[in-house]
């Protein structure tokens, strides 16, 4: 047998795994490198996250990102030399947090790599006659990874998730659902990253059948895109002081709820291909508040934000009110300005992190990954949302070796 694969058969066979887990999301910021030690798989799984980091992109790798990062237009050259490039990237970055961390490539046992989004193309985003599928793309190639480190690796989770009917995304319901669910309460994760998203878990013990996840709309994107149309050299509105010092202009906010997204079923995902500048700029024209100050239009896109996030709730819970207890994690949950616009649309709701649960929410999406390729490893395909469209119950994530 292949001593690779031999390798992968004895860590399945293992009552534990030491997994890193990645994740660069749509905010460009950096990779999010989670060490974790994975013990038992499905609804046992334990983890204990050993060390965490967020590995900042430099100027010149977000420059990089954004030649192609969700443009309809982009140099086939280019987007071909970028795959392998973002691939030995996150390598050295790895190899950097575990030398950081005083442990050697050897004593890792998988990588798990989600890679970089560059476009997301749901059916109902792309609305082409000729490609009727849903579609995404991440590009950092695990084969890349994998020589690089030494460290066989698990990447490409989200195309498994398409071919068996799924957009792609959100895939957080898998690992919320192994992870945090309690028998004692129905709990609400919700994940505000540069596209917002929540997981439903109901309050059962081992029960996968009525959790989902879905994305809600904007999270932090527009907030972002907008800051830094304004100072090119700040990432974001920090601390949303910007947002704070400004008033919500329900015009605006009018033209801006005015998109078919907020109404469509769930689960349903989204992406900056729709949430744009240009969404932004169009919606400014229409509610002719083109003259608003960065104030009032970011006051407005945090209430937008917000406004997603209750209207995809009560989608979700038509019968009766949605459970109040409510986890946040991502960058989001440090801007008191989407807090309060989130408490002001959702005043039922008592709001903690998910660190109260012991799953800090700055590393929770890199967990994710690691979990899904544990179950991808050790586990079965685990049957979330049973009965829903688009949550098909698959094992996710393609195996590169390192030789
Ligand atoms: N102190 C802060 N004040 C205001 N906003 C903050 C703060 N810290 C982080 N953020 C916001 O969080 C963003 C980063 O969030 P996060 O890392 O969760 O995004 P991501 O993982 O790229 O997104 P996604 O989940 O969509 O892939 C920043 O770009 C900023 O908008
Ligand atoms: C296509 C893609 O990369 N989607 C991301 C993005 O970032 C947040 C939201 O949009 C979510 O749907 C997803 O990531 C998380 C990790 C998920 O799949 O659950």
């Amino acid at each position: 047998m292949n001593a690779h694969l031999a390798r992968l058969c004895h860590l399945a066979a293992q009552p534990s795994r030491r997994i890193i887990g990645l994740m660069s999301g749509t905010s460009l910021d950096g990779l999010d490198v989670a060490l974790c030690r994975l013990t038992g798989h499905g609804p046992g799984t334990r983890l204990e996250l050993e060390q965490f980091r967020t590995v900042p992109y430099d100027e010149d790798t977000k420059g990089r990102i954004r030649q192609v990062f969700a443009r309809d237009t982009v140099s086939l050259e280019y987007l071909t030399l970028l795959n392998p490039w973002l691939g030995q990237l996150h390598a050295a970055m790895i190899l950097d947090c575990l030398q950081a961390w005083g442990i050697s490539p050897q004593e890792v046992d998988l990588i798990a790599s989600h890679g970089q989004t560059i476009y997301h193309a749901p059916r109902h985003q792309h609305q082409r006659a000729d490609f009727d599928l849903n579609a995404t793309l991440q590009l950092g190639d695990g084969d890349h990874v994998a020589v690089h480190t030494g460290i066989i690796t698990l990447s490409d989770f989200r195309q498994k998730h398409i071919a068996a009917g799924g957009e792609g995304a959100p895939l957080a319901a898998y690992g919320d659902f192994l992870l945090l669910s309690s028998p004692d309460e129905e709990r609400l994760l919700l994940n505000l990253g540069g596209i917002a998203n929540f997981t439903y878990l109901p309050r059962a013990d081992g029960d996968a059948t009525a959790a989902f996840s879905t994305d809600t709309g904007p999270g932090n994107t527009l907030l972002d895109a907008t800051v830094r149309a304004h100072f090119p050299d700040l990432a974001y509105d920090e601390d949303g002081r910007l947002a704070l010092a400004g008033r919500v202009h329900e015009g605006l906010l009018a033209a801006l709820l005015d998109h078919p997204f907020f109404a469509a079923p769930l689960p349903k995902t989204t992406g900056p291909e729709l949430f744009s500048a240009a969404y932004l700029a169009e919606a400014q024209q229409r509610s002719a508040t083109e003259a608003l100050s960065l104030e009032d239009i970011l006051a407005t896109l945090a209430e937008l934000s917000a406004v997603g996030v209750a209207r995809a709730m009560q989608a979700a819970f038509p019968d009766r009110p949605a459970p109040a207890a409510v986890y946040a994690s991502g960058g989001g949950a440090h801007n008191p300005a989407l807090l309060a616009a989130l408490q002001r649309q959702l005043p039922a709701a008592r709001f903690a992190t998910t660190d109260v649960l012991g799953v800090s929410g700055d590393a929770k999406e890199a967990i994710l990954f690691a979990v899904l390729a544990n179950e991808a490893v050790a586990g079965q395909p685990v049957a979330i949302g049973a009965g829903r469209q688009r949550v098909p119950a698959v094992g996710m994530g393609k195996v590169s070796f390192p030789g």
